[in-house]
Protein backbone atom coordinates (compact mmCIF):
# COMPACT_ATOMS: atom_id res chain seq x y z
CA UNK A 1 0.00 0.00 0.00
CA UNK A 2 1.46 3.27 -0.40
CA UNK A 3 0.13 6.90 -0.07
CA UNK A 4 -1.51 7.15 -3.90
CA UNK A 5 -3.40 3.80 -3.99
CA UNK A 6 -6.55 4.42 -5.10
CA UNK A 7 -8.28 1.50 -2.89
CA UNK A 8 -10.71 0.99 -0.57
CA UNK A 9 -8.15 -1.16 1.38
CA UNK A 10 -6.36 2.47 1.43
CA UNK A 11 -9.48 3.92 3.03
CA UNK A 12 -10.32 5.61 -0.40
CA UNK A 13 -14.05 5.78 -0.74
CA UNK A 14 -16.63 4.06 1.17
CA UNK A 15 -17.10 0.79 1.89
CA UNK A 16 -18.42 -1.63 -0.98
CA UNK A 17 -22.34 -1.94 -1.08
CA UNK A 18 -23.76 -5.45 -1.34
CA UNK A 19 -24.37 -6.50 -4.66
CA UNK A 20 -27.99 -5.58 -5.70
CA UNK A 21 -27.28 -4.81 -9.29
CA UNK A 22 -26.32 -6.30 -12.46
CA UNK A 23 -24.50 -4.75 -15.45
CA UNK A 24 -24.01 -5.71 -18.93
CA UNK A 25 -21.37 -3.58 -21.17
CA UNK A 26 -19.01 -2.02 -18.70
CA UNK A 27 -17.59 0.35 -20.16
CA UNK A 28 -16.86 4.45 -20.18
CA UNK A 29 -20.84 5.52 -20.60
CA UNK A 30 -21.95 2.87 -18.02
CA UNK A 31 -19.25 4.23 -15.28
CA UNK A 32 -20.24 7.77 -15.73
CA UNK A 33 -24.39 7.49 -15.98
CA UNK A 34 -25.93 4.62 -14.33
CA UNK A 35 -22.94 3.73 -11.77
CA UNK A 36 -23.07 7.87 -10.80
CA UNK A 37 -26.66 8.04 -10.14
CA UNK A 38 -26.08 4.75 -8.22
CA UNK A 39 -23.59 6.68 -6.07
CA UNK A 40 -25.54 10.01 -5.91
CA UNK A 41 -28.70 8.24 -4.52
CA UNK A 42 -29.46 8.86 -0.75
CA UNK A 43 -29.82 4.82 -0.78
CA UNK A 44 -26.18 4.42 -2.45
CA UNK A 45 -24.63 2.02 0.91
CA UNK A 46 -27.60 -0.61 0.07
CA UNK A 47 -26.92 -0.67 -3.92
CA UNK A 48 -23.91 -2.11 -4.69
CA UNK A 49 -23.40 -3.02 -8.38
CA UNK A 50 -21.42 -5.99 -10.74
CA UNK A 51 -20.27 -5.19 -13.92
CA UNK A 52 -19.34 -7.38 -16.69
CA UNK A 53 -18.17 -6.15 -19.91
CA UNK A 54 -18.88 -7.64 -23.16
CA UNK A 55 -15.91 -10.27 -23.40
CA UNK A 56 -12.33 -8.32 -22.21
CA UNK A 57 -10.51 -8.91 -19.27
CA UNK A 58 -9.00 -5.34 -19.54
CA UNK A 59 -11.27 -3.18 -17.34
CA UNK A 60 -11.58 -5.52 -14.53
CA UNK A 61 -7.61 -6.37 -14.17
CA UNK A 62 -7.96 -2.42 -13.96
CA UNK A 63 -10.40 -2.11 -11.50
CA UNK A 64 -10.08 -5.19 -9.58
CA UNK A 65 -6.58 -3.80 -7.63
CA UNK A 66 -9.22 -0.13 -7.26
CA UNK A 67 -11.67 -2.47 -5.41
CA UNK A 68 -14.01 -1.29 -8.60
CA UNK A 69 -13.08 2.58 -7.57
CA UNK A 70 -12.50 4.85 -10.17
CA UNK A 71 -12.14 8.79 -10.41
CA UNK A 72 -14.94 10.33 -12.74
CA UNK A 73 -13.51 13.42 -14.27
CA UNK A 74 -16.17 16.08 -15.29
CA UNK A 75 -14.81 17.94 -17.50
CA UNK A 76 -15.97 21.71 -18.09
CA UNK A 77 -15.47 24.27 -20.35
CA UNK A 78 -13.66 26.27 -17.90
CA UNK A 79 -12.29 23.05 -16.24
CA UNK A 80 -12.16 19.57 -14.41
CA UNK A 81 -13.74 18.55 -10.99
CA UNK A 82 -13.07 15.03 -9.95
CA UNK A 83 -14.82 12.68 -7.68
CA UNK A 84 -14.12 8.98 -6.87
CA UNK A 85 -17.12 6.61 -7.90
CA UNK A 86 -17.75 3.78 -4.92
CA UNK A 87 -20.85 2.68 -6.66
CA UNK A 88 -19.21 -0.20 -8.73
CA UNK A 89 -18.57 -3.58 -6.38
CA UNK A 90 -17.37 -5.66 -8.58
CA UNK A 91 -15.86 -5.49 -11.72
CA UNK A 92 -16.27 -9.01 -13.90
CA UNK A 93 -14.75 -10.20 -17.64
CA UNK A 94 -18.06 -11.43 -19.64
CA UNK A 95 -15.98 -14.91 -20.07
CA UNK A 96 -16.87 -15.55 -15.88
CA UNK A 97 -20.01 -17.02 -17.46
CA UNK A 98 -20.49 -18.58 -13.91
CA UNK A 99 -20.49 -15.27 -11.44
CA UNK A 100 -23.03 -14.01 -14.09
CA UNK A 101 -25.87 -16.98 -13.54
CA UNK A 102 -24.47 -16.80 -9.97
CA UNK A 103 -25.69 -13.42 -9.31
CA UNK A 104 -28.48 -13.47 -11.75
CA UNK A 105 -29.80 -16.67 -9.16
CA UNK A 106 -29.40 -14.43 -6.26
CA UNK A 107 -33.29 -12.72 -4.97
CA UNK A 108 -30.09 -10.18 -3.65
CA UNK A 109 -30.08 -8.75 -7.28
CA UNK A 110 -33.36 -7.16 -8.39
CA UNK A 111 -32.23 -5.51 -11.75
CA UNK A 112 -29.89 -5.55 -14.92
CA UNK A 113 -28.79 -2.57 -16.64
CA UNK A 114 -27.30 -2.91 -20.14
CA UNK A 115 -25.42 -1.11 -22.17
CA UNK A 116 -24.02 -3.43 -25.13
CA UNK A 117 -23.95 -0.39 -28.42
CA UNK A 118 -26.98 -0.25 -30.72
CA UNK A 119 -25.51 -3.50 -32.18
CA UNK A 120 -25.11 -5.82 -29.83
CA UNK A 121 -28.87 -6.68 -29.17
CA UNK A 122 -28.43 -8.36 -33.05
CA UNK A 123 -31.47 -7.38 -34.22
CA UNK A 124 -32.92 -8.35 -38.01
CA UNK A 125 -34.78 -6.56 -40.92
CA UNK A 126 -38.44 -6.86 -38.92
CA UNK A 127 -36.30 -5.68 -35.24
CA UNK A 128 -36.81 -9.11 -33.47
CA UNK A 129 -33.61 -11.22 -33.12
CA UNK A 130 -31.16 -11.81 -36.33
CA UNK A 131 -31.56 -15.93 -36.15
CA UNK A 132 -29.21 -16.07 -39.07
CA UNK A 133 -26.27 -14.64 -37.57
CA UNK A 134 -23.48 -17.16 -36.68
CA UNK A 135 -22.88 -15.89 -32.79
CA UNK A 136 -26.98 -16.08 -32.55
CA UNK A 137 -26.76 -19.75 -34.46
CA UNK A 138 -24.06 -20.88 -31.90
CA UNK A 139 -25.12 -19.60 -28.47
CA UNK A 140 -28.46 -20.95 -29.60
CA UNK A 141 -27.38 -24.32 -30.56
CA UNK A 142 -24.94 -23.94 -27.07
CA UNK A 143 -28.43 -22.85 -24.83
CA UNK A 144 -30.17 -25.79 -26.11
CA UNK A 145 -27.77 -28.30 -25.25
CA UNK A 146 -27.02 -26.97 -22.06
CA UNK A 147 -28.77 -23.18 -19.98
CA UNK A 148 -25.41 -23.18 -17.99
CA UNK A 149 -23.24 -22.98 -21.14
CA UNK A 150 -20.86 -20.36 -21.97
CA UNK A 151 -22.24 -17.75 -24.24
CA UNK A 152 -21.63 -14.80 -25.81
CA UNK A 153 -24.34 -12.32 -27.05
CA UNK A 154 -26.31 -10.17 -25.00
CA UNK A 155 -29.54 -11.58 -25.78
CA UNK A 156 -28.36 -15.08 -25.09
CA UNK A 157 -26.44 -13.86 -22.05
CA UNK A 158 -29.66 -12.42 -20.62
CA UNK A 159 -31.73 -15.47 -21.52
CA UNK A 160 -29.12 -17.52 -19.77
CA UNK A 161 -29.39 -15.43 -16.69
CA UNK A 162 -32.89 -15.45 -16.44
CA UNK A 163 -32.85 -19.06 -16.74
CA UNK A 164 -31.30 -19.11 -13.79
CA UNK A 165 -32.95 -17.01 -11.81
CA UNK A 166 -36.27 -19.39 -12.56
CA UNK A 167 -33.87 -22.38 -11.33
CA UNK A 168 -33.42 -20.51 -8.16
CA UNK A 169 -36.76 -19.34 -8.28
CA UNK A 170 -35.32 -15.93 -7.09
CA UNK A 171 -38.01 -13.70 -8.09
CA UNK A 172 -38.56 -10.72 -10.08
CA UNK A 173 -36.19 -9.15 -11.83
CA UNK A 174 -36.21 -6.00 -13.88
CA UNK A 175 -34.20 -5.70 -17.62
CA UNK A 176 -33.08 -1.63 -17.39
CA UNK A 177 -31.20 -0.99 -20.83
CA UNK A 178 -29.83 2.03 -21.57
CA UNK A 179 -28.35 1.64 -25.50
CA UNK A 180 -29.73 4.61 -27.54
CA UNK A 181 -32.43 3.17 -29.49
CA UNK A 182 -36.04 4.23 -29.14
CA UNK A 183 -38.03 2.07 -27.49
CA UNK A 184 -34.80 -0.10 -26.28
CA UNK A 185 -37.35 -1.85 -23.19
CA UNK A 186 -39.45 -3.67 -25.88
CA UNK A 187 -36.56 -4.51 -28.19
CA UNK A 188 -34.20 -5.96 -25.49
CA UNK A 189 -37.77 -8.14 -24.24
CA UNK A 190 -38.00 -8.99 -27.75
CA UNK A 191 -34.87 -10.20 -28.80
CA UNK A 192 -34.38 -12.14 -24.95
CA UNK A 193 -37.71 -13.93 -25.89
CA UNK A 194 -36.99 -14.78 -29.33
CA UNK A 195 -33.95 -17.00 -28.28
CA UNK A 196 -36.53 -18.31 -25.57
CA UNK A 197 -38.49 -19.19 -28.25
CA UNK A 198 -35.67 -21.01 -29.98
CA UNK A 199 -34.28 -22.59 -26.98
CA UNK A 200 -36.99 -23.37 -24.08
CA UNK A 201 -40.10 -21.49 -24.90
CA UNK A 202 -41.25 -22.17 -21.42
CA UNK A 203 -39.32 -19.40 -20.17
CA UNK A 204 -41.90 -17.14 -22.07
CA UNK A 205 -44.04 -17.79 -19.71
CA UNK A 206 -41.70 -17.30 -16.79
CA UNK A 207 -40.86 -14.24 -18.16
CA UNK A 208 -44.03 -12.65 -18.61
CA UNK A 209 -44.78 -13.06 -14.78
CA UNK A 210 -41.57 -12.25 -13.47
CA UNK A 211 -39.47 -10.19 -15.89
CA UNK A 212 -40.52 -6.66 -16.04
CA UNK A 213 -38.54 -4.43 -19.04
CA UNK A 214 -38.29 -0.68 -18.62
CA UNK A 215 -37.64 1.77 -21.28
CA UNK A 216 -34.78 4.40 -21.42
CA UNK A 217 -33.73 7.84 -22.41
CA UNK A 218 -29.80 8.17 -21.55
CA UNK A 219 -27.74 11.42 -22.44
CA UNK A 220 -23.98 12.22 -21.05
CA UNK A 221 -21.54 12.32 -24.01
CA UNK A 222 -18.74 10.00 -22.80
CA UNK A 223 -15.82 10.02 -25.02
CA UNK A 224 -13.33 6.97 -25.08
CA UNK A 225 -11.19 6.76 -22.55
CA UNK A 226 -8.02 9.28 -22.71
CA UNK A 227 -4.64 8.25 -21.63
CA UNK A 228 -3.49 11.52 -20.81
CA UNK A 229 -6.22 11.36 -17.90
CA UNK A 230 -4.17 8.95 -15.93
CA UNK A 231 -1.79 11.89 -15.69
CA UNK A 232 -4.31 14.88 -15.25
CA UNK A 233 -5.95 12.65 -12.50
CA UNK A 234 -2.50 11.94 -10.83
CA UNK A 235 -1.48 15.49 -10.43
CA UNK A 236 -5.21 16.94 -9.57
CA UNK A 237 -6.23 13.74 -6.70
CA UNK A 238 -2.67 12.49 -5.39
CA UNK A 239 -3.95 9.05 -6.49
CA UNK A 240 -3.14 6.66 -9.17
CA UNK A 241 -5.78 5.96 -10.80
CA UNK A 242 -5.57 3.52 -13.71
CA UNK A 243 -9.30 3.73 -15.31
CA UNK A 244 -10.40 7.03 -14.87
CA UNK A 245 -13.66 8.43 -17.31
CA UNK A 246 -14.30 12.04 -18.17
CA UNK A 247 -17.64 13.21 -18.92
CA UNK A 248 -19.75 16.39 -19.27
CA UNK A 249 -21.33 18.23 -16.80
CA UNK A 250 -25.15 17.85 -18.56
CA UNK A 251 -26.53 14.32 -17.40
CA UNK A 252 -30.13 13.52 -18.34
CA UNK A 253 -31.54 9.78 -17.44
CA UNK A 254 -35.32 9.23 -18.05
CA UNK A 255 -37.36 6.22 -17.58
CA UNK A 256 -40.40 4.40 -17.78
CA UNK A 257 -41.84 0.75 -16.48
CA UNK A 258 -42.23 -0.50 -13.37
CA UNK A 259 -39.21 -2.20 -10.63
CA UNK A 260 -41.06 -5.22 -8.78
CA UNK A 261 -38.08 -6.05 -6.51
CA UNK A 262 -36.89 -2.43 -5.68
CA UNK A 263 -34.63 -0.38 -7.19
CA UNK A 264 -32.19 2.78 -5.92
CA UNK A 265 -33.46 6.48 -5.09
CA UNK A 266 -31.89 7.49 -8.63
CA UNK A 267 -35.38 9.98 -8.79
CA UNK A 268 -33.41 11.95 -5.93
CA UNK A 269 -30.01 11.84 -7.85
CA UNK A 270 -31.60 13.07 -10.70
CA UNK A 271 -33.63 10.87 -12.99
CA UNK A 272 -36.77 11.26 -14.00
CA UNK A 273 -39.82 8.93 -13.93
CA UNK A 274 -42.22 9.14 -16.38
CA UNK A 275 -45.30 7.57 -18.20
CA UNK A 276 -44.49 8.69 -21.19
CA UNK A 277 -40.69 8.53 -22.81
CA UNK A 278 -41.57 8.66 -26.78
CA UNK A 279 -41.17 12.98 -26.69
CA UNK A 280 -37.73 12.47 -24.48
CA UNK A 281 -36.60 9.69 -26.60
CA UNK A 282 -36.98 11.55 -29.97
CA UNK A 283 -35.74 14.83 -28.60
CA UNK A 284 -32.52 13.27 -27.97
CA UNK A 285 -31.99 11.18 -30.47
CA UNK A 286 -32.72 12.96 -33.37
CA UNK A 287 -31.22 15.97 -32.06
CA UNK A 288 -28.45 14.90 -30.34
CA UNK A 289 -27.54 11.63 -32.17
CA UNK A 290 -28.83 12.54 -35.09
CA UNK A 291 -26.36 15.58 -35.46
CA UNK A 292 -23.80 13.72 -33.67
CA UNK A 293 -24.17 10.95 -36.76
CA UNK A 294 -23.89 13.95 -39.08
CA UNK A 295 -20.93 15.65 -37.36
CA UNK A 296 -19.07 12.43 -37.67
CA UNK A 297 -19.38 11.62 -41.47
CA UNK A 298 -19.59 15.06 -42.78
CA UNK A 299 -17.43 16.71 -40.41
CA UNK A 300 -14.84 14.05 -41.14
CA UNK A 301 -15.02 14.78 -44.64
CA UNK A 302 -14.14 18.06 -43.85
CA UNK A 303 -11.14 17.27 -42.23
CA UNK A 304 -12.05 17.43 -38.70
CA UNK A 305 -11.51 14.67 -35.96
CA UNK A 306 -13.51 15.78 -32.95
CA UNK A 307 -17.18 17.07 -32.48
CA UNK A 308 -15.51 20.50 -30.80
CA UNK A 309 -13.67 21.27 -33.94
CA UNK A 310 -16.95 20.29 -36.53
CA UNK A 311 -19.17 22.25 -34.43
CA UNK A 312 -16.68 25.33 -34.56
CA UNK A 313 -16.86 24.87 -38.52
CA UNK A 314 -19.46 27.80 -39.53
CA UNK A 315 -20.40 25.16 -42.66
CA UNK A 316 -20.76 22.05 -40.39
CA UNK A 317 -22.83 24.43 -38.06
CA UNK A 318 -25.06 25.38 -40.81
CA UNK A 319 -25.29 21.90 -41.68
CA UNK A 320 -26.93 20.85 -38.07
CA UNK A 321 -29.37 23.61 -38.14
CA UNK A 322 -31.00 22.46 -41.27
CA UNK A 323 -31.32 18.79 -39.57
CA UNK A 324 -32.37 20.24 -36.54
CA UNK A 325 -35.26 22.34 -38.77
CA UNK A 326 -36.16 18.96 -40.02
CA UNK A 327 -36.66 17.20 -37.04
CA UNK A 328 -38.40 19.74 -35.19
CA UNK A 329 -41.83 19.94 -36.52
CA UNK A 330 -41.53 15.78 -35.29
CA UNK A 331 -41.23 16.73 -32.06
CA UNK A 332 -44.23 16.96 -29.20
CA UNK A 333 -42.37 19.82 -27.33
CA UNK A 334 -43.30 23.66 -27.44
CA UNK A 335 -40.71 25.48 -30.22
CA UNK A 336 -39.10 27.38 -27.53
CA UNK A 337 -38.39 24.25 -25.72
CA UNK A 338 -36.88 22.98 -29.10
CA UNK A 339 -34.62 25.72 -29.77
CA UNK A 340 -33.67 26.38 -26.07
CA UNK A 341 -32.65 22.40 -26.24
CA UNK A 342 -30.52 22.99 -30.03
CA UNK A 343 -28.50 26.02 -28.33
CA UNK A 344 -27.59 24.07 -25.38
CA UNK A 345 -26.81 21.61 -27.68
CA UNK A 346 -24.07 23.56 -30.00
CA UNK A 347 -23.09 24.62 -26.30
CA UNK A 348 -21.89 21.76 -25.23
CA UNK A 349 -20.78 20.02 -28.46
CA UNK A 350 -18.34 23.02 -28.71
CA UNK A 351 -16.86 21.98 -24.91
CA UNK A 352 -13.29 22.40 -25.82
CA UNK A 353 -11.59 20.40 -23.46
CA UNK A 354 -14.01 17.55 -24.62
CA UNK A 355 -11.87 15.19 -27.08
CA UNK A 356 -14.85 13.34 -28.37
CA UNK A 357 -13.37 11.62 -31.86
CA UNK A 358 -15.80 11.79 -34.80
CA UNK A 359 -14.29 8.59 -35.46
CA UNK A 360 -15.93 7.05 -32.45
CA UNK A 361 -19.69 8.27 -33.47
CA UNK A 362 -19.05 6.78 -36.93
CA UNK A 363 -18.95 3.45 -35.97
CA UNK A 364 -21.78 1.27 -37.13
CA UNK A 365 -23.69 3.87 -38.99
CA UNK A 366 -25.80 0.51 -40.43
CA UNK A 367 -27.20 0.69 -36.77
CA UNK A 368 -27.19 3.84 -35.74
CA UNK A 369 -28.58 5.94 -38.50
CA UNK A 370 -32.37 3.82 -38.38
CA UNK A 371 -32.79 5.25 -34.99
CA UNK A 372 -31.58 8.86 -35.62
CA UNK A 373 -32.20 10.05 -38.58
CA UNK A 374 -35.16 7.88 -40.46
CA UNK A 375 -38.04 8.33 -38.57
CA UNK A 376 -37.59 12.38 -39.61
CA UNK A 377 -36.91 11.34 -43.40
CA UNK A 378 -39.62 8.69 -43.43
CA UNK A 379 -42.16 11.77 -41.70
CA UNK A 380 -40.81 14.64 -44.10
CA UNK A 381 -40.91 12.10 -47.34
CA UNK A 382 -44.42 11.06 -46.67
CA UNK A 383 -45.38 14.74 -46.60
CA UNK A 384 -44.03 15.54 -49.79
CA UNK A 385 -41.03 17.41 -48.59
CA UNK A 386 -37.08 16.85 -49.34
CA UNK A 387 -35.69 16.98 -45.72
CA UNK A 388 -32.19 18.76 -46.58
CA UNK A 389 -30.06 17.78 -43.30
CA UNK A 390 -31.18 14.35 -43.40
CA UNK A 391 -30.33 13.80 -46.94
CA UNK A 392 -26.95 15.35 -46.30
CA UNK A 393 -26.41 12.72 -44.09
CA UNK A 394 -26.96 10.12 -45.74
CA UNK A 395 -24.64 11.51 -49.00
CA UNK A 396 -22.06 11.68 -46.14
CA UNK A 397 -22.52 8.43 -45.25
CA UNK A 398 -22.57 7.10 -48.63
CA UNK A 399 -19.01 9.03 -49.16
CA UNK A 400 -17.69 7.40 -45.51
CA UNK A 401 -18.39 3.82 -46.75
CA UNK A 402 -16.59 4.75 -50.09
CA UNK A 403 -13.44 6.00 -48.03
CA UNK A 404 -14.03 9.95 -47.27
CA UNK A 405 -13.55 10.68 -44.00
CA UNK A 406 -13.82 8.51 -40.99
CA UNK A 407 -12.62 4.91 -41.33
CA UNK A 408 -15.75 2.53 -41.45
CA UNK A 409 -15.94 -0.23 -38.21
CA UNK A 410 -19.69 -1.23 -38.86
CA UNK A 411 -21.23 -4.47 -37.80
CA UNK A 412 -22.59 -4.80 -41.36
CA UNK A 413 -19.16 -3.25 -43.32
CA UNK A 414 -19.58 -6.94 -45.38
CA UNK A 415 -22.80 -5.92 -46.61
CA UNK A 416 -22.68 -2.39 -46.73
CA UNK A 417 -19.58 -1.45 -48.15
CA UNK A 418 -19.80 -3.59 -51.40
CA UNK A 419 -23.15 -1.97 -51.54
CA UNK A 420 -21.01 1.50 -51.60
CA UNK A 421 -18.86 0.61 -54.26
CA UNK A 422 -18.91 0.89 -58.03
CA UNK A 423 -20.46 3.92 -60.28
CA UNK A 424 -22.70 5.96 -57.67
CA UNK A 425 -26.14 6.13 -59.84
CA UNK A 426 -26.19 2.12 -58.68
CA UNK A 427 -24.09 2.64 -55.21
CA UNK A 428 -26.70 5.32 -53.89
CA UNK A 429 -29.92 3.21 -54.10
CA UNK A 430 -28.03 -0.17 -52.95
CA UNK A 431 -27.30 1.73 -50.12
CA UNK A 432 -30.32 3.18 -49.04
CA UNK A 433 -32.34 -0.40 -49.65
CA UNK A 434 -29.57 -1.61 -46.73
CA UNK A 435 -31.30 1.03 -44.28
CA UNK A 436 -34.99 0.45 -45.58
CA UNK A 437 -35.80 -1.11 -48.84
CA UNK A 438 -38.24 1.95 -49.71
CA UNK A 439 -35.71 4.40 -49.34
CA UNK A 440 -33.60 3.46 -52.45
CA UNK A 441 -37.23 3.44 -54.59
CA UNK A 442 -37.66 6.67 -54.15
CA UNK A 443 -35.98 8.12 -57.10
CA UNK A 444 -36.09 12.08 -55.91
CA UNK A 445 -34.27 10.94 -52.68
CA UNK A 446 -32.05 8.74 -54.93
CA UNK A 447 -31.57 11.71 -56.85
CA UNK A 448 -30.89 14.44 -53.74
CA UNK A 449 -28.58 11.87 -52.06
CA UNK A 450 -26.53 11.76 -55.37
CA UNK A 451 -26.48 15.50 -55.81
CA UNK A 452 -25.18 15.81 -52.04
CA UNK A 453 -22.75 12.85 -52.86
CA UNK A 454 -21.17 14.77 -55.78
CA UNK A 455 -20.99 18.01 -53.92
CA UNK A 456 -18.76 16.15 -51.10
CA UNK A 457 -16.78 14.15 -53.33
CA UNK A 458 -16.20 18.01 -55.40
CA UNK A 459 -16.63 20.38 -52.35
CA UNK A 460 -16.34 18.55 -48.93
CA UNK A 461 -12.79 18.19 -48.17
CA UNK A 462 -11.06 21.21 -47.12
N1 LIG B 1 -20.52 7.10 -24.65
C1 LIG B 1 -21.61 7.87 -24.66
O1 LIG B 1 -21.54 9.12 -24.74
C2 LIG B 1 -22.99 7.26 -24.55
C3 LIG B 1 -24.07 8.07 -24.21
C4 LIG B 1 -25.35 7.53 -24.21
C5 LIG B 1 -25.54 6.18 -24.46
N2 LIG B 1 -24.46 5.42 -24.72
C6 LIG B 1 -24.73 3.99 -25.00
O2 LIG B 1 -23.77 3.16 -24.37
C7 LIG B 1 -23.15 2.31 -25.31
C8 LIG B 1 -21.74 1.98 -24.86
O3 LIG B 1 -20.96 3.16 -24.87
P1 LIG B 1 -19.59 3.23 -24.09
O4 LIG B 1 -19.06 4.61 -24.31
O5 LIG B 1 -19.71 2.73 -22.71
O6 LIG B 1 -18.70 2.19 -24.91
P2 LIG B 1 -17.47 1.33 -24.37
O7 LIG B 1 -16.79 0.82 -25.58
O8 LIG B 1 -16.68 2.09 -23.37
O9 LIG B 1 -18.16 0.11 -23.59
C9 LIG B 1 -19.03 -0.77 -24.23
C10 LIG B 1 -19.21 -2.02 -23.39
O10 LIG B 1 -20.14 -2.87 -24.05
C11 LIG B 1 -19.52 -4.10 -24.36
N3 LIG B 1 -20.01 -4.55 -25.65
C12 LIG B 1 -19.78 -3.98 -26.86
N4 LIG B 1 -20.41 -4.68 -27.81
C13 LIG B 1 -21.04 -5.70 -27.17
C14 LIG B 1 -21.83 -6.79 -27.60
N5 LIG B 1 -22.08 -6.97 -28.90
N6 LIG B 1 -22.33 -7.63 -26.67
C15 LIG B 1 -22.05 -7.47 -25.37
N7 LIG B 1 -21.30 -6.45 -24.91
C16 LIG B 1 -20.80 -5.60 -25.79
C17 LIG B 1 -18.02 -3.83 -24.36
O11 LIG B 1 -17.29 -5.02 -24.12
C18 LIG B 1 -17.94 -2.86 -23.20
O12 LIG B 1 -18.01 -3.58 -22.00
C19 LIG B 1 -23.26 3.07 -26.63
O13 LIG B 1 -23.20 2.24 -27.74
C20 LIG B 1 -24.61 3.75 -26.49
O14 LIG B 1 -25.66 2.90 -26.92
C21 LIG B 1 -23.19 5.91 -24.78
O1 LIG C 1 -22.12 5.94 -28.14
P1 LIG C 1 -22.49 5.67 -29.55
O2 LIG C 1 -21.37 5.08 -30.30
O3 LIG C 1 -23.78 4.89 -29.67
O4 LIG C 1 -22.84 7.03 -30.24
C1 LIG C 1 -21.94 8.10 -30.17
C2 LIG C 1 -22.61 9.36 -29.68
O5 LIG C 1 -23.52 9.87 -30.63
C3 LIG C 1 -23.35 9.10 -28.38
O6 LIG C 1 -22.67 8.20 -27.56
C4 LIG C 1 -23.55 10.37 -27.59
O7 LIG C 1 -22.32 10.84 -27.11
C5 LIG C 1 -24.45 10.13 -26.43
O8 LIG C 1 -25.64 9.52 -26.85
C6 LIG C 1 -24.70 11.36 -25.63
O9 LIG C 1 -25.61 11.09 -24.62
Amino acid sequence: MNDHELSRRAGVGRVAAPVRLVHLGLGNFFRAHQAWYTEHAPDAPEWGIAAFTGRSRRLPELLDPQDGLYTLVTRAADGDRFEVIGSLSRACPGVDHDSWLRLLGSPEVVAVTVTVTEAGYFRGPDGGLDRDRPEVRDDVAALRRDLTASVQTAPARLLAGIAARRRADAGPLTLVPCDNLAGNGQIAARVVRDVAELVDPGLIDWMSDHVSTVTTEVDRITPRADPHDLRVVAEATGRDDRAPVATEPFSEWVLSGSFPGGRPRWEEAGATFTADITPYEHRKLWLLNGAHSLLAYAGSIRGHTTVAEAIGDDTCRRWVRQWWSDASPHLDQPAADIQAYCDALVERFANPRMHHRLEQIAADGSQKLAERILPVLRAQRSAGRMPRGAVLVLAAWVCHLRGQGAPVHDARADEVVPRASGPLRDAVPRVLASLDRALGDDDALVAAVLADVDRFQRQGVR
